[in-house]
């Protein structure tokens, strides 16, 4: 899979591209306890920084880790034996009082090396079915990690028997007390058609090689990838026999709203709204001044309502104002933008009243300027599913109950992802929500960091305005998912900062300024 060059993100793998990169791994000879072995260094080393920094000296931290009889279990088994040795322990210090390992019985040759060799240090290995009975004492302490090695990419159905014991015995510690929860490579419980119910949701999750897919789905979900000994081409070739699948991470958005020394009004980005009708002039208003707070040039606005006017006029005077009827019109006899939106503040019913209009409109627009852009935002998301859309670069982005209004399928796990980008076929849909997602015609997007600022009234209609901007300024040439990850980044940049839209705005200002 090839990330284009404005994207800051990383693959994101199924469980079965990730038992073919073991295959393949393996095949090559690397060999499964080198890397187990390999797998359990590099999460321990991130354990004693970020969860056992004192361990060694405060009798007070407790480690507990929970196997189960697959290879995830013999990581739990290799990381424990790893820090039998580890070159901080003090001579004296009983590992027994420390660290208590449950475990189910290994099944393959590697775990049973790592079970073998913890045997050998003196480490008591508990019957995992054990946990269950010592919940009581565990809940005593105040401060716990619990290791969680029960299941991994392995799993391909609910947690069951001695696992789903094992996962409400954690459960309840976690909810007595203070204990924190790490996961090796990805939680049990957790498989592509959703979280068990019963699956406690881990602090962090530490997983090896590329993350896996299940896990970029999970609100505000911490995942540490760890190097195991994959070779790279192998992932390569994993990646490029499926349709590319990545997390989108935060990235230096701010040249997509680059204006030039030389610019003038239409180059420094030229773009059309149709949007705001009465009594919702405020969306327009915010999606208007997001546009040219953050670098755009000209502006014509089409407002549904003849009475809104005035209203535009003395609030926002340097936009170019239009009834909407007039909208065919300017498409035929005005200079055409590169990207125009439509949508925010604006009731189906209107939608509906303007949509031939808007078809034809679009579809004129569409001859005269090859490099349009179609931004839809809310009720005007439908328009993209008429037959008469014209063959234009067009962008969605509903609310998750505007997606499902268009019969657009529920997404909540890494199953559902295939039908969406399906359903969105040749559009690019961003579906918004804690989670956001954006379906393009060959990759999927995940956007993972949810922020509550961000849930808001005005929200979308401030993005709306980035969008319009960055698809009609400088690097509108770009992908759709760079212009969008751009949008998301610098908006999220401004709502880190301050909770309404209209002080977002401000700060957007002072960071492009
Ligand atoms: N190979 C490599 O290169 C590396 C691999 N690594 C590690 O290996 C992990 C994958 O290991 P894995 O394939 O053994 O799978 P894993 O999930 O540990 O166990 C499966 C077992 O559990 C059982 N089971 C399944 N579902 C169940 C359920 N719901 N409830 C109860 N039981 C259930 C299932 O039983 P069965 O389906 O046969 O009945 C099977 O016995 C991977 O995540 C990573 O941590 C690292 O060491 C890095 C290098």
């Amino acid at each position: 899979m090839k990330l284009s060059n404005g994207n800051k993100g990383h693959a994101l793998v199924r469980y079965d591209d990730a038992r073919s990169i073991d295959t393949l791994t393996i095949q090559q000879g690397n060999d499964e306890t080198l890397l187990m072995g390999l797998a359990a260094a590099g999460a321990l080393h991130h354990l004693k920084q970020e969860y056992l920094t004192r361990f060694w000296n405060s009798e007070g931290l407790q480690l507990v880790i929970v196997c189960g009889s697959g290879n995830n279990g013999g990581d739990g088994l290799a990381l424990a034996g790893l820090l039998c040795a580890d070159p901080d322990r003090y001579p004296d210090a009983d590992i027994n009082k420390r660290m208590s390992v449950y475990a189910l019985p290994p099944k393959s040759a590697a775990s049973q090396f790592y079970e073998a060799k913890l045997r050998r240090q003196g480490v008591t290995i508990r019957p995992l079915q054990k946990l269950s009975e010592d919940v009581a004492e565990m809940v005593k302490h105040n401060e716990l990690t619990i290791v969680e090695a029960l299941l991994g990419t392995g799993q391909s159905r609910l947690p069951a028997g001695d696992i789903a014991t094992a996962l409400q015995a954690i459960d309840t510690i976690r909810n007595a007390g203070r204990a924190k929860l790490v996961a090796l490579d990805v939680p049990a419980g957790l498989t592509e058609s959703g979280l068990a119910d019963s699956a406690p949701t881990p602090d962090c999750v530490y997983t090896f090689g590329s993350e896996k897919a299940v896990t970029a789905l999970i609100p505000g979900l911490r995942v540490r990838r760890i190097p195991c000994g994959f070779e790279s081409q192998n992932e390569e070739a994993v990646f490029a026999a499926s349709t590319a699948l990545y997390r989108s991470e935060p990235s230096d958005a701010l040249h997509f709203f680059r204006r030039n020394d030389a610019d003038h009004k239409y180059s420094a980005g030229h773009a059309w709204m149709v949007a705001g009708e009465h009594d919702m002039e405020g969306a327009a208003l915010l999606a208007l001044q997001a546009f040219l707070g953050s670098g755009g040039g000209y502006v014509r606005h089409f407002h549904p309502s003849p009475q809104s006017r005035e209203r535009y006029l003395s609030i926002l005077p340097s936009a170019i104002y239009h009834d909407a009827t007039d909208f065919v019109k300017a498409c035929e006899v005005q200079k055409p933008p590169r990207s125009i939106l439509i949508g925010p503040g604006m009731r189906s019913d209107t939608v509906d009243s303007l949509r031939e209009a808007l078809i034809e409109g679009l579809t004129i627009l569409s001859r005269r300027q090859q490099r349009l852009t179609v931004i839809l935002d809310a009720a005007a998301c439908s328009l993209a599913f008429d037959d008469r859309f014209p063959s234009v670069q067009c962008l969605i982005t509903p609310h998750v109950a505007e997606w499902k209004s268009l019969g657009g399928p529920a997404v909540s796990c890494v199953d559902d992802l295939e039908a969406a980008r399906a359903f969105s076929g040749r559009i690019h849909a961003y579906l918004k929500g804690p989670v956001s997602f954006l379906f393009a015609p060959d990759q999927i997007a995940v956007y993972n960091a949810p922020l509550p600022s961000l849930a808001v009234a005005g929200s979308g209609d401030l993005f709306g305005g980035l969008l319009l901007r960055a698809a009609c300024g400088h690097e509108a040439d770009r992908p759709i998912c760079d212009i969008v990850s751009a949008c998301v980044a610098l908006q999220r940049r401004s709502a880190e900062s301050s909770m309404h839209p209209e002080q977002q705005l401000k700060f957007i200002q002072e960071i492009l300024a």
